[in-house]
């Protein structure tokens, strides 16, 4: 089960179809991997890449690292023998954290997965537009665990063009937030495409976390650092963070209800946000340990 104090920081797809990335995986420091068996594989290898996938997952360990696979569209050729491959795989005891679904426009879409696998919880590829205008009913969804932003195929479906503040994703960025946030949902944002330029995607990370996201998802293992840091608590954050908390019991112990640290006040639901970064901060130390 993925659990609401785990880390996402780094969510890195893997092609289902390339054996060589799929043992390397191992070793990455990713928290979560997304097996991909929709885009990064080519029509005619899918069939291949499905067997190859739920071999995989029986027998490989990929330590604690969340598993999360996505399957291809039950509209699509391939999408039906996914779902029925995986239900069995997962009843057989396959590892398997989560299954994706690509292009959720409604919780209908969920629906339907829903009913053929049974008991592995859900996430939604949020990438179209009526998914965006559908956030809070697909996030409200019983099964749904998580949502990850496909910003790429949302662009698409805008005909938005690339920027690097990324304009024309906020409106999309922000519902989805919003509404996994409100049902108590994980969501990572989407990929940067440019996997060489390790600044542009520090600005688009740090711009993430500022929002809100747990991690963004990334399409090469030179990306992992630099999510892995930019969506943990930085040593600063953790230091105020204990800070404040200091200062709100001694606060609380002379009857007030009211801090100031750093020149800023300090009341209940700061605290609260806190001890949010200090947990953490632990469960990566944790994770780190294992
Ligand atoms: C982008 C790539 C095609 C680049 O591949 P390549 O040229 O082979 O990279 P390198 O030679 O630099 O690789 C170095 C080593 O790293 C391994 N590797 C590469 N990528 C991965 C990976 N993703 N996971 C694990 N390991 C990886 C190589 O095997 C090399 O290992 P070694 O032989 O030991 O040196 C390639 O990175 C790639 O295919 N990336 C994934 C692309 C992908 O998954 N795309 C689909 C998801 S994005 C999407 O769909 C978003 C969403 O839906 C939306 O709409 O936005
Ligand atoms: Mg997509």
């Amino acid at each position: 089960m993925l659990t609401g104090a785990r880390p996402f920081r780094s969510v890195l797809y893997i092609p289902g179809s390339k054996e060589r990335a799929l043992e390397k995986a191992k070793d990455l420091p990713a928290d979560a991997i997304i097996f991909d068996l929709e885009d990064a594989v080519a029509a005619d290898e899918k069939p291949a890449a499905r067997a190859l996938l739920a071999q995989v997952l029986a027998e490989a360990d990929y330590g604690p690292r969340a598993r999360i696979v996505r399957i291809n569209g039950l509209d699509s050729d391939w999408g039906r023998d996914d779902v029925a491959t995986f239900a069995k795989a997962i009843a057989a005891g396959a590892k398997v954290d989560a299954i994706l679904i690509p292009k959720v426009s409604t919780p209908a879409d969920l629906d339907a997965v829903a009913a053929l696998i049974p008991d592995v919880p859900l996430w939604a590829m949020m990438e179209t537009a009526l998914g965006m205008l559908n956030a809070a009913s697909i996030a409200a969804h019983p099964r749904l665990a998580g949502m990850v932003m496909g910003t790429n195929d949302l662009a698409k479906e805008l005909g938005s063009r690339f920027r690097a503040d990324r304009l024309a994703m906020q409106a999309g960025l922000g519902l989805c937030l919003l509404a996994a946030r409100a049902y108590g949902l994980t969501i990572v944002d989407g990929v940067y495409n440019a996997f060489k330029d390790e600044a542009g995607l520090l600005a688009e990370c740090e711009q993430g976390r500022d929002m809100g996201f747990d991690g963004k998802t990334l399409i090469h293992p030179a990306q992992l650092e630099i999510a892995n840091i930019a969506f943990a608590p930085s040593e600063a954050e953790i230091d105020l963070a204990r800070r404040q908390i200091a200062a709100f019991d001694e606060a609380e112990a002379r009857g007030l209800g009211v801090a100031v640290v750093d020149g800023r006040i300090v009341e209940n639901l700061h605290i609260v946000t806190a001890r949010q970064t200090l947990a953490k901060a632990e469960a990566i130390a944790a994770l780190n340990a294992s």
